[in-house]
């Protein structure tokens, strides 16, 4: 039995080819920023209160005007579908069924409508913008029609991140045999077989698109940076407020300067993400940036945070130091390549009761009660073997003015 995220990563690690395995892990060029997402979690430790009534513990959050079930939110993650059949259907009723937000990515093996039709959970349609812009037009009309509740455009991938391992593998879509995977391949024939009753092995959003052919196995960077464009700027963060009704949200902010710029375009909610440390390396770890977000917004717009989160501690961190909700991708991953819809409930669970407990230890039953003062703020000497080795210093971690830490 699966009691933690790493022991749905071991299972996801043993179920799936290593191709398919190393593009769920890939980190870009030295893998620092993914590894410091993880790392700089424990430079936070917790300050505990006592005796109070823990009784009822209340882990729901509010976002865009909803009231949410859960602050776990799955992230967008393309390809879901290689590591289970109909994997992006299979995890939007796993978030259905745990009341959390599904965020579906552009680049799915699912379609924006199979995806829509198969799930009653909150769902957000993410965008990539494409050169084309009626590609991309048509895409947000294509969500709207489906019922997607919020567009949540990701802005930090004007070119694709160096993935050595997926280059070294020869990662295509769809997936190919050869010389040097065939033998992997065929030790892993339980995904083969029941990859045999998926509707497709290729992006579903796109299926006529003449680069993607069963015969025409590509490379992923070399797909998406024919397709996406580098171009793109605030301008377009406009456009699509004038073609999108609902909330915007924009996935990948790492500054205090795009995090003010974007309020001033009024877009609702801002990920605070890396991209799990696959796209530019050596950004600091999501959770360090975090506060300069939360403190350039002063409120005016909701700050989610995305990259790292393995525990529910993890979560319960990111809120006390002022997120409304935490996006997780591997971990809800693993879980899909682990046992499919009841694996990434599984994954939810085990955050969620990781939450819950960690609420009850702390002495704060609602985490909508969080704040700082959850929080030891300056690393003690116990830290120092991990800050001297995430080279991020001990002080990254600004205080916010009239802060309830010392009370
Ligand atoms: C396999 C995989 C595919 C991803 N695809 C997308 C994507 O299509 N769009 C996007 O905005 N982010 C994508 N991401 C980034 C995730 O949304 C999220 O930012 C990241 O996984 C968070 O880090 P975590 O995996 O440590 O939770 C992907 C991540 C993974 C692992
Ligand atoms: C298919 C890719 C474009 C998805 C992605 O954004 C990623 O792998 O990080």
């Amino acid at each position: 039995m699966s009691v933690s995220i790493e022991d749905l990563r071991q299972r996801a690690r043993r179920r799936l080819p290593r191709t398919v395995f190393d593009y769920v892990e890939g980190a870009s060029d030295d893998g620092f920023t993914t590894a410091a997402n993880r790392r700089s979690f424990e430079r936070y430790l917790f300050r505990a209160r006592s005796l109070v009534d823990v009784s009822v513990i209340d882990h729901s959050t509010t976002l865009l005007g909803e009231r949410l079930a859960t602050p776990i939110i799955l992230g967008p993650t393309g390809l879901a579908g290689l590591l289970a059949p109909r994997g992006e259907e299979l995890a939007a009723k796993a978030a259905a069924s745990r009341g959390a937000v599904f965020t579906l990515s552009t680049m799915s093996i699912g379609t924006i409508e199979e995806v829509a039709a198969a799930s009653s959970a909150p769902l957000w349609f993410q965008l990539y913008v494409w050169k084309d812009r009626g590609v991309t037009q048509s895409l947000v009309e294509r969500a709207k029609a489906a019922g997607y509740r919020a567009l949540c455009l990701t802005v930090d991938v004007p070119v694709m991140g160096n993935r050595e391992q997926d280059r070294r593998n020869g990662f295509t879509v769809p997936p190919r045999l050869h010389f040097s995977n065939v033998m992997d391949v065929l030790r892993h024939l339980g995904w083969v077989l029941r990859m045999t009753s998926s509707p497709r092995a290729t992006f579903g959003n796109f299926v006529d698109h003449p680069a993607l052919t069963q015969a025409n196995a590509v490379g992923v960077a070399r797909f998406t940076n024919s397709q996406f464009d580098p171009a793109v700027t605030w301008k377009d963060v406009e456009w699509l407020r004038s073609i999108w009704p609902g909330p915007l949200v924009l996935k990948g902010i790492s500054c205090a300067e795009d995090a003010r710029k974007a309020v001033s375009l009024g877009v609702e909610a801002l990920v605070v993400s890396n991209h799990g440390g696959r796209q530019l390396d050596f950004l600091p770890a999501a959770i360090d940036v975090l506060p300069e977000v939360v403190d350039a917004v002063e409120g005016r717009s909701e700050v989610i945070l995305d990259g790292g989160i393995r525990r529910g501690s993890d979560i319960v961190k990111a809120i006390a130091l002022g997120a409304r909700a935490c996006m997780v991708g591997r971990p809800f991953l693993y879980g899909l390549a682990a046992n499919g819809r009841a694996g990434v409930e599984r994954a939810l669970d085990i955050l969620t009761s990781e939450v819950d407990r960690t609420l009850a230890l702390l002495g704060c039953p609602r985490l909508s009660e969080l704040d700082r003062s959850a929080l030891r703020l300056d690393a003690p000497a116990s830290l120092e073997r991990v800050t001297t080795s995430s080279h991020l210093g001990p002080h990254a971690l600004p205080r916010r003015a009239g802060g309830t830490h010392e009370s």
